[in-house]
């Protein structure tokens, strides 16, 4: 198994997914479960503000998400909220949700029985607190990260329509709240830093691997 953490942008879900794919791995985004609980608790009329609200909206979660690499659906219930999560307006609310401490104690037992499942050889999970706190024994642990300008840059580069400043405001509001929650700036002993920021896509991918390959060298 391999765990990645790392802020907004930095390539978590990109780079572990190509990973993934070219390892024939599985794939866990965890951003997408909370993404996706701020979605059902926003269609079910819930203030994201109010913890108790939110939590009130978890016996009623039912979350489904995929691990293959080539492509997933992200569900709750029988509604296909792939797209949906990734909206602008879901990623301003889902920090709100994500520091209840009750949402994490569950989501955390959802993605280490989604993990547990895996058919595949291995998987590469990846989020804000996998190294630290969902799988902090994994083989393999890596803080991804690139410089906020970078990072601004490339998610610019997907939101069409968008102002850069607008963009990077949301951004770094986003990781200055998630990181009250976890620390995902530093990377925890044993974790091995990839910086991205001079590195194009397929570079990142190729370090993340070199990092994996060379543990499992060590490993014998
Ligand atoms: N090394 C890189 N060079 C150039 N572009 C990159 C690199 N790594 C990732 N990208 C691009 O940056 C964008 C953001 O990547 P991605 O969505 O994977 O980040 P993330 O860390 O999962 O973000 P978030 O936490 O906000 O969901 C994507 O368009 C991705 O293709
Ligand atoms: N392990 C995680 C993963 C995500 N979060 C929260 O979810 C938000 C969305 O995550 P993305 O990776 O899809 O951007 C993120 O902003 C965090 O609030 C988390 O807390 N822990």
């Amino acid at each position: 198994m391999v765990a990645i953490d790392g802020p907004a942008g930095s390539g978590k879900s990109s780079v572990s997914k190509e990973v993934a794919r070219r390892l024939g791995w599985g794939f866990l985004d965890t951003g997408a479960a909370y993404r996706a609980l701020a979605w059902h608790a926003a269609a079910s009329g819930v203030d994201t503000e109010d913890a108790a609200s939110v939590v009130s909206c978890l016996d009623s979660f039912d979350y489904a998400i995929g691990t293959d690499p080539a492509g997933y659906a992200v569900r709750v219930g029988s509604v296909d909220v792939t797209e949906a999560i990734r909206e602008p307006g879901i990623s301003a609310i889902v920090s709100a949700v994500a520091r209840i401490p009750e949402v994490r104690t569950h989501l955390i037992e959802v993605f280490r029985a989604i993990m547990a499942a895996e058919e595949r050889a291995g998987i590469v999970v990846e989020g804000r607190d996998i190294t630290t706190v969902v799988a902090p024994d994994a083989p393999v642990r890596i803080l991804l990260t690139a410089s906020e300008e970078a990072r601004v840059a490339r998610r610019s580069a997907e939101l069409v329509g968008h102002s850069v400043s607008t963009t990077g405001e949301q951004l770094r509001r986003r990781d200055l709240a998630d990181s009250k929650v976890v620390d995902f700036m530093n990377a925890a002993e044993g974790v091995t830093t990839v910086d991205s920021t001079e590195l194009d896509f397929d570079q990142t991918v190729e370090a993340v691997i070199a990092v994996i390959r060379d543990s499992q060298a060590h490993a014998g």
